[in-house]
């Protein structure tokens, strides 16, 4: 039986919002979703392991993964590099699976261009001194980082009208509960249904 391809959903907003913890709390509510790994040339924090957080790179290696056309899409982020690797992307996507990407928002918009279809999620923070007061709490940037990722933050805010859906990340449950909600009716929307009893239609008769 043929099968359609799975959505791409991307979450992406300012650092410090949330992304992590929300992708992270999205798992055990949404098994089907297969969440990418992106390759990056920062730093590993203490804890993150090579493969699950994410792919650590050289500088040259990531080079050579943009070179070979490997990325879906790679932007520079307060001095890192950081990508999507395509092929899983691609070949996921192509098995019926769903596939969440959290990224900044240039990738984001890059993404975009490529696959006019996904579905484009901004995760918004409550308010600005909420945001700082996360990315502080973290505990994990210097006061430049800090001052880097809000400079950043406003920037990004900007660029929210290209996405499909704003989710205030108030608190974790209830994002985690939009995120949900958007992808049941996205993979309920006429058009999905529509192709879908159509190929059904043309193996029965
Ligand atoms: N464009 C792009 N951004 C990414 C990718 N992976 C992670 N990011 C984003 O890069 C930014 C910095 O990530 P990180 O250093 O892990 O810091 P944190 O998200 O602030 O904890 C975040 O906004 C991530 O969502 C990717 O593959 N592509
Ligand atoms: N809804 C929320 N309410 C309060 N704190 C939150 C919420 N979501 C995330 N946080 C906290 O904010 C900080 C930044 O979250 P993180 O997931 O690392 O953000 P991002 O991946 O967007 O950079 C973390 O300390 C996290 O525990």
């Amino acid at each position: 039986m043929k099968h359609d391809r799975g959505l791409l959903i991307v979450l992406s907003g300012p650092s410090g919002v949330g992304k992590g913890t929300v992708c992270a709390a999205l798992r055990p509510h949404m098994k089907d979703l297969v969440y990418s790994v992106s390759a990056t040339t920062r730093t590993p924090r203490t804890g993150e392991v090579d493969g699950v957080n994410y792919f650590f790179k050289t500088k040259e290696q990531f080079k050579h993964m943009i070179e070979n056309d490997q990325l879906l899409e790679w932007a520079e982020y307060v001095g890192n590099f950081y990508g999507t690797p395509r092929g899983f992307v691609e070949d996921t996507l192509a098995s019926g699976r769903d596939v969440i990407l959290e990224i900044e928002v240039q990738g984001a918009l890059q993404v975009k261009e490529k696959f006019p279809e996904g579905i484009f999620v901004f995760l918004a923070p409550p308010d600005l001194k909420e945001l700082r007061s996360r990315i502080t709490g973290r505990g994990t940037e210097t006061e430049e980082s800090i001052h880097n990722r809000m400079t950043m933050a406003k920037a990004e805010i900007e660029l929210m009208d290209r996405y499909n859906y704003v989710v205030v990340n108030d608190e974790v449950d209830k994002a985690c509960e939009r995120i949900e909600a958007i992808v049941v009716a996205e993979h309920c929307k006429k058009e999905r249904q529509i192709a879908k009893y159509r190929n059904w239609i043309e193996e029965v008769f």
